[in-house]
């Protein structure tokens, strides 16, 4: 790992004394932490800890936090790009007679607050198809989202969330309500994500011994009862790497 003062990796996330309440109930206090490029990123902590409320601030799901939140080193009021983030929220299930195949559900990724109504263009079927591809789940493209079993519907879900090619992918409790199996082959593809594609994660998870197998032994913060374990990328190749690119331009 590099030192910081070498190290070439941009912030995706700059959260600075975060404080959030919910009417009287305060939730977060005085939390920072930085979140760089190719991070992996686990969040643990306690029922009720605030993990959840700290993911939909970062999403611009809840008005804003008292304290500054950047997005891609833009103050997140000021942020437009939201195709670059992807999110997963927690606990995504269907009623089994929700009419949407999986492929409408992929689909349905594209639309966010800019273009509602838009036709699909024969590259975002492209985009669908591909995001199906690497979630694996092209052969059940045209069966129901309700009829699925959890951990299939995850993977709808994660390709809904891959659809956009987001340098940034955030998951609410990815694995919850599946079984350790499919748990285990989930992490594995999120791991294969992580080294094998430019994304940075940021996941929370109450599944300790995977973070830390995966993350490491010790968090590298905690704020109350929210622990931050990361999996940095922050190597020196990816410097070099990008370095040589500069220098070819
Ligand atoms: N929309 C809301 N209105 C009022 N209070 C809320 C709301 N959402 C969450 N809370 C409260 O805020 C606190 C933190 O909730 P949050 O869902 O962020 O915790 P969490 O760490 O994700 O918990 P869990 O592990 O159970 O999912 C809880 O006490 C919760 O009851």
């Amino acid at each position: 790992m590099l030192p910081d003062a070498l190290d070439c990796h941009q912030p995706i996330i700059q959260l600075k004394d975060i404080s959030f309440s919910y009417r009287q109930q305060q939730v977060l206090e005085g939390l920072n932490f930085t979140v760089k490029e190719r991070d992996f990123v686990g969040i643990v902590g306690s029922n009720g800890a605030g993990k959840t409320t700290l993911l939909r601030l970062i999403v611009g799901l809840l008005p804003s936090a008292h304290g500054s939140i950047e997005l891609f080193g833009e103050p997140i009021r000021r942020f437009r790009d939201w195709e670059r983030i992807g999110y997963v929220p927690q606990k995504n299930s269907f009623n089994p007679l929700f009419p949407a195949t999986v492929r409408e559900v992929v689909l349905s990724g594209l639309y966010n607050r800019k273009n509602m109504f838009r036709r699909i263009t024969r590259k975002q079927h492209q985009q669908c198809s591909d995001a199906m591809e690497v979630m694996r789940i092209e052969d059940i493209a045209g069966k129901r989202i309700g009829e699925l079993s959890g951990g299939q519907q995850q993977r709808v879900f994660l390709a809904r969330a891959l659809i956009n090619r987001p340098d940034l992918l955030v998951l609410d409790e990815p694995t919850i309500g599946i079984d350790a199996e499919t748990q285990a082959s989930f992490f594995e593809l999120i791991t294969h994500m992580h080294e094998h594609h430019d994304m940075t994660f940021l996941m929370v998870t109450h599944d300790l011994d995977m973070v830390r197998d995966e993350l490491g032994e010790k968090p590298v913060s905690q704020n109350g009862k929210i622990q931050f374990y990361v999996r940095h990328s922050h190597d020196a190749q990816d410097c070099v790497e990008q370095d040589l690119t500069h220098s070819l331009v």
